[in-house]
């Protein structure tokens, strides 16, 4: 059995948070207005995740989810979105209502929002939902044991799910903003890409703290440095809360400072969102016009 701890031990976050606020409020702020272009806006919009999480949701919304999406893509002749995101209960209407497309199924499972059940549970939920059609399968840690540093447990926890998820891509969702200062979300970034994560995402959009350009910037950190030791890239889904173009732009430019070009597509960048796609349209035909 391989110890987290020991991997974390070969990691570091000291003067992470000085750097942050420095990069943050000077060259990332002047390249993010550089990087507001149509080539950009159209990326974020390949990259994104179109998602409904609602407690309202049901066969016949989702499956008119799915149609106004295709809908409004021809209408406006944009580019596909990476994947069309819900509650694993949707997966086979998704994937149905998504055939001739490349847009992938997604769902979050491993009892979403808060991943309080029994490890068996999560395990069966995303077997239940790939066995459905679902592509991606999403999950949330537990955020209480990473606060009280029960990591082995999260850990391991997370390689199961990651057995199950063989054949699917994984992403781990951290809820940074319950996680609150730099050394947690440094350290589950790392426990998420240990344990095999694709992905791994800011948040759930169901708390009040969801995506902010500090979480970010720490988790591209770890990402960057478990690239340096293991040669793998993860990606980074930021998701919660992005309803404007203009932030979407603002996570991209963060990951391009950090992390590079090389990220920047829809294998290692996501945006979760549900209410981004008009803004995002509005301002690429504004853009577009000029
Ligand atoms: O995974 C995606 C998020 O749940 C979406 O959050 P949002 O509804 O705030 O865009």
């Amino acid at each position: 059995m391989e110890y987290i701890g020991e991997e974390l031990a070969t990691h570091s976050w000291t003067n992470l948070e000085d750097r942050m606020q420095f990069e943050l409020d000077g060259v990332v702020e002047k390249e993010i207005k550089q990087a507001y272009n149509v080539e950009n806006l159209e990326l974020c919009m390949s990259c994104m995740d179109y998602t409904t999480l609602k407690v309202t949701d049901t066969d016949k919304s989702v499956q008119n989810f799915v149609a106004d999406l295709l809908k409004k893509l021809k209408k406006n002749s944009l580019k596909e979105v990476a994947a069309v995101c819900v509650f694993p209960n949707f997966a086979s209407i998704v994937r149905e209502g998504l055939k001739g497309s490349n847009i992938q199924t997604a769902v979050v499972a491993g009892s979403f929002p808060f991943s309080q059940t029994f490890t068996e549970i999560k395990l069966d939920e995303c077997k239940m939902a790939i066995a459905a059609g679902a592509q991606e399968v999403d999950v949330v840690v537990t955020v209480g044991d990473i606060l009280e540093k029960n990591y082995e447990k999260v850990y391991q926890e997370l390689k199961l799910i990651r057995e199950v998820c063989r054949e699917v891509r994984l992403k781990v969702i951290l809820e940074t903003g319950e996680l609150k200062d730099v050394e947690s979300i440094f350290n589950a970034s790392l426990i998420a890409a240990y344990a095999g994560a694709d992905f791994i995402k800011t948040s759930t959009g169901k708390v009040p703290v969801n995506a902010t350009p500090e979480s970010v910037y720490i988790m591209c950190e770890a990402i960057k440095q478990y690239y340096a030791t293991s040669g793998r890239r993860v990606g980074l889904k930021v998701a919660g809360g992005v309803s404007k173009a203009q932030n979407a732009v603002r996570y991209l430019t963060i990951v391009n400072h950090i992390l590079g070009k090389e990220w920047l597509s829809p294998h290692y960048f996501r945006i979760g969102a549900s209410q981004l796609m008009d803004d995002l349209t509005k301002e690429i035909k504004a853009l577009e016009n000029n």
